[in-house]
């Protein structure tokens, strides 16, 4: 897919800004960025103020900042340059015009320069979504694990368990080739001993209840609840603005309505549902479904109950069918007293989200169980299902490794576990994955 060259794209956003940078990288950057300033080279990684000239006619396009990073030393590993331009739509224009019709420049690729990045070196594949992460992180908390990540605190668990298995393979491999020789006795059960002790270790990575995942991809929260109980209501006051539609009339809402919140530095695909009721309406029906099924794949669902026609026994059917993570009864203005005997009220939250009583605990009870669900641990969490079926692989050797009935056949499991590993980080070939790796980039990075 990348061919050898000169890549050049626009690194800031496209329309607009105050400064917009334009990068260069290749073995061309140099001889480009002389054509269009003045013909000197400017010293590397410093910043000078130059002027930016269409070659064919002289005319000044900007008076731009350039940045010179010379061969290794760069963020490609090439000759990269950088146009730090004033942001206008027509010096954009101007200067990418220009850029395009030299030869052997051409436009790249999304992730092109990260790609090239990762070919000379600088940045192995976890450090690659890390930085893919980082770019698309919209939380505090995304953030953190983002850059956490692109520094290489996966990389370096990974790197180090690829290790420990290639010391223990060549011990295996030495078994085999010298069968006869005076081994230790115990070699083979020190062997097997790294190998249990591995895997417990990626065991206990792997079973982190996908808090990685989930801080990556948002924790999904479910409303679910009878009809008119204030489910829609609810994802208002949550969103902050009128994104579904509330009446008074029961069973408005059909299609699942689905918003971004930041709850205290967790990302949250909040989800507004149909209400639960039987129905003779297919549309409706449909909607129900619809509900049931979003609710079903939730990370967590709030039922949240009509206080204004309360009954017990619909509480009971609710909180057994459905699943709920937590209750809340709505419509605190319009109850007389809080019902007593049901078990399930005893661990209710009371709200209006009219009258706003109860909002606060509410709010900080739904933060609290977020952060559980997402929260990063000491060690750094798996983000992707890329690393997990990996992982999962690797495990799968090991296990067979214990069992395996010839010296042969164990030392092979050790080579197939190894290499699983090696492709979570890029180590051994990964050129099938790349393409998949590379094609959520943006433009320009
Ligand atoms: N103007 C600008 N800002 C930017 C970037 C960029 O490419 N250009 N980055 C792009 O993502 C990020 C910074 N990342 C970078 C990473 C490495 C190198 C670099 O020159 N590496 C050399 C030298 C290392 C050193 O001096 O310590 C190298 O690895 O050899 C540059 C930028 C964020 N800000
Ligand atoms: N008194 C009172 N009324 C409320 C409260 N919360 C919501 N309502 C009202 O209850 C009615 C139903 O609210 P919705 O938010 O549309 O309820 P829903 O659960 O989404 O209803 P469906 O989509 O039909 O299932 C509307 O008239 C709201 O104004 C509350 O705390 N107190
Ligand atoms: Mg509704």
């Amino acid at each position: 897919m990348t061919s050898p060259g000169t890549i050049f794209a626009l690194a800031t956003p496209q329309g607009r800004s105050g400064v917009a940078v334009v990068r260069l990288s290749g073995p061309s950057a140099g001889a480009v960025l002389q054509k269009i300033t003045d013909g000197r080279l400017p010293p590397g990684r410093k910043v000078v103020l130059r002027s930016v000239r269409d070659p064919e006619t002289g005319q000044v396009l900007d008076s731009a900042l350039i940045l010179w990073f010379p061969a290794p030393a760069s963020f490609t590993g090439e000759d990269v340059a950088e146009l730090h331009l004033h942001g206008g739509r027509a010096v954009i224009a101007a200067v990418m015009q220009v850029l395009s019709r030299q030869p052997g420049l051409r436009l790249a690729e999304p992730g092109e320069f990260t790609r090239r990045a990762f070919l000379a070196g600088k940045m192995d594949l976890t450090s690659v979504e890390g930085l893919a992460d980082l770019i698309d992180a919209e939380t505090e908390a995304q953030r953190r694990q983002a850059l956490r990540q692109m520094g290489g605190a996966l990389s370096a668990l990974y790197e180090g368990w690829r290790a420990r298995l290639l010391r223990v393979l060549a011990h295996a491999e030495a078994i085999i080739d010298f069968p006869d020789e005076d081994l230790p006795e115990e070699t083979n059960a020190h062997l097997r001993a790294e190998v249990t002790a591995l895997l417990e270790e990626i065991d206990a990575h792997l079973a982190d209840s996908r808090r990685g995942e989930r801080l990556r991809e948002g924790i999904r929260v479910a409303i679910i609840g009878p009809a008119n109980a204030g489910k829609s209501s609810l994802l208002n006051w949550l969103a902050g603005r009128d994104a579904a539609i509330v009446s008074a009339t029961a069973g408005t809402t059909r299609d699942v309505i689905e918003v971004h919140l930041d709850l205290g530095g967790y990302p949250v695909l909040l989800a507004d549902t149909a209400g639960l009721r039987e129905t003779a309406d297919a549309l409706e029906e449909e909607g129900i479904r619809r509900a049931r099924r979003w609710a079903r794949e939730a990370d967590y669902r709030i039922l949240l109950l009509d206080g204004a026609v309360y009954d017990e026994r619909q509480t009971a059917e609710f909180t057994s069918q459905e699943n709920p993570s937590l209750v809340v009864v709505n419509k605190s203005d319009l109850m007389m007293s809080w019902p007593t005997s049901a078990t399930v009220v005893g661990e209710a939250l009371s709200v209006s989200v009219k009258s706003g009583q109860g909002m606060a605990g509410f709010l900080a009870r739904l933060e609290q169980e977020v952060a559980r669900l997402a929260a990063p641990g000491e060690a750094p969490a798996l983000t992707r299902i890329r690393h997990r079926m990996a992982l999962e692989s690797a495990r799968e050797s090991l296990m067979r490794f214990l069992q395996a009935p010839s010296p042969d056949l164990a030392a092979e499991d050790l080579r197939l576990a190894v290499r699983e590993i090696g492709r979570i980080t890029g180590r051994v070939d990964v050129e099938d994955l790349l393409d998949v790796i590379f094609r959520d980039f943006c433009l320009g990075k």
